[in-house]
């Protein structure tokens, strides 16, 4: 149009860019969820499901949206999620959205499968705070030399992920023979790429190479057991991310941990769980204010940040809209996107009349199922005699 460059105002956009600009392989990786994708499509569809009830006539000239996650000061509340691989989308891969994140205060978290090495993140960006998500490895040693290399480069917490102790089945992966591109390596693991090619770029000839390397390494044995000998060699805090229910919430508390992230892996594992958002609330109750939940998965929106800390959690991770901000425009694409939830959420805070995220609150959300069925009562009540009477 008029050769104007076409600049993507939200997430979405930004999503239907990258998937101009991707390769088909890439995209699919990025973007699958398992098997028929219900719960991907129910992650955004729940968070449509809530509407907010917003209180006028509240001053909002002097908004303070920001927050402190772990003793960490956040520009607002939303910390960057691991996801591996992010050279696919642009050569600056990881490096690129450590920068962004320092630059808009907000705390990244690096996979453990990143294509940059976590030291050269460390170093990309030394103001911005960052975690490290980890991979409980088969051999301990591996994980072990991890944790101490992220505790070395300065990362302020580990985020053990315990809802993939197994890869979930993405189909498209599965057709695609999704595998690391040739010309990439896992930044992490550089020592023992050069003695073992072929496995640690995870080729496989037929089905998803990224399953079949997951499932080579990754330890499917890990119980809580595991959350104590993890504590026993790091000084680090850890934060538990996957936990879903009540039951688990409870557990992840007795075990010490510093948070627990609500997530349901961007639908990536169990197809047919509910909504992350839908898990919040529960979670949220069972740990009773003792340490911190944050929540990921299907967060697009400032009104779904909103939303989301109306139910309690203090805190949301974002996965794909980096991946695709990276991918349209590298550090500045992410900023870009950092900027526009900032703003969104900076907005839609002030329109329910909060001035600060404590004010946030359960009564500014409301689902509308219940909110239907509200309006709808005064119908199903009896009339009172005298008018039947008129019938
Ligand atoms: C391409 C991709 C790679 C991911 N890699 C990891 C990973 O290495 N470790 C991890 O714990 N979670 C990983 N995740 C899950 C994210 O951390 C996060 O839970 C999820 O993306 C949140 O959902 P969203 O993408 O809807 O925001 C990945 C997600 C995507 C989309
Ligand atoms: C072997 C890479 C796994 C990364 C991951 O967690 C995901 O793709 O969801």
């Amino acid at each position: 149009m008029n050769g104007e460059r076409f600049t993507p105002v939200n997430t979405f956009e930004y999503e239907a860019l990258a998937k101009l600009k991707l390769p088909k392989m890439v995209y699919d990786y990025y973007a699958s969820g398992a098997d028929d994708e219900y719960t991907l499509e129910d992650n955004i569809a729940a968070f449509r499901r809530l509407r907010l009830r917003p209180r006028v006539l509240v001053d909002i000239s002097a908004q303070d949206i920001s927050t402190t996650l772990l003793g960490i000061p956040s520009s607002f509340p939303l910390v960057i999620a691991p996801a591996a691989m992010q050279k696919m989308a642009h050569p600056d891969g990881e490096v690129a959205v450590a920068r962004a994140a320092a630059k808009n205060k907000v705390i990244m978290t690096l996979s453990s499968l990143s294509t940059c090495s976590m030291e050269q993140v460390a170093e990309s960006s030394p103001a911005g705070a960052k975690w490290f998500q980890l991979y409980i490895y088969k051999d301990r040693q591996v994980t072990k030399k991890l944790v101490e290399r992220a505790q070395n480069a300065g990362y302020k917490a580990l985020v053990l992920t315990v809802d993939a102790q197994r890869l979930g089945r993405r189909e498209a992966d599965i057709h695609n023979k999704f595998s690391l591109p040739q010309h990439l390596t896992f930044g992490n693991f550089q020592e023992e790429q050069t003695t073992n090619d072929d496995k640690t770029r995870t080729k496989s000839a037929q089905g998803s190479g990224i399953e079949a390397y997951f499932a080579s390494l990754m330890d499917p044995s890990l119980t809580w057991k595991d959350i104590a000998w993890l504590q026993s060699i790091t000084r680090l805090p850890i934060i538990l991310k996957g936990i879903t229910t009540a039951e688990d919430a409870q557990k992840a508390v007795q075990s010490g941990v510093a948070a627990v992230i609500v997530s349901n892996h961007g639908a990536r594992q169990l197809d047919g769980m509910l909504a992350t958002i839908d898990c919040v609330e529960e979670v949220v109750d069972a740990v009773r204010s003792r340490i911190p939940v944050l929540m990921d998965s299907g967060v697009r929106r400032g009104t779904d940040i909103l939303k989301a800390l109306a139910l309690g959690a203090k805190a949301v991770c974002i996965g794909r809209p980096v991946l695709w901000a990276l991918a349209v425009g590298g550090e500045e694409g992410v900023d870009d996107v950092l900027n526009l939830l900032r703003n969104e959420f900076h907005l839609a805070m002030g329109l329910v009349g909060c001035r600060s995220v404590e004010e946030i609150d359960r009564r500014i959300v409301v689902h509308q199922d219940v909110a239907r069925i509200q309006k709808l009562k005064p119908k199903t009540h009896p009339q009172p005699l005298s008018q039947n009477a008129r019938l």
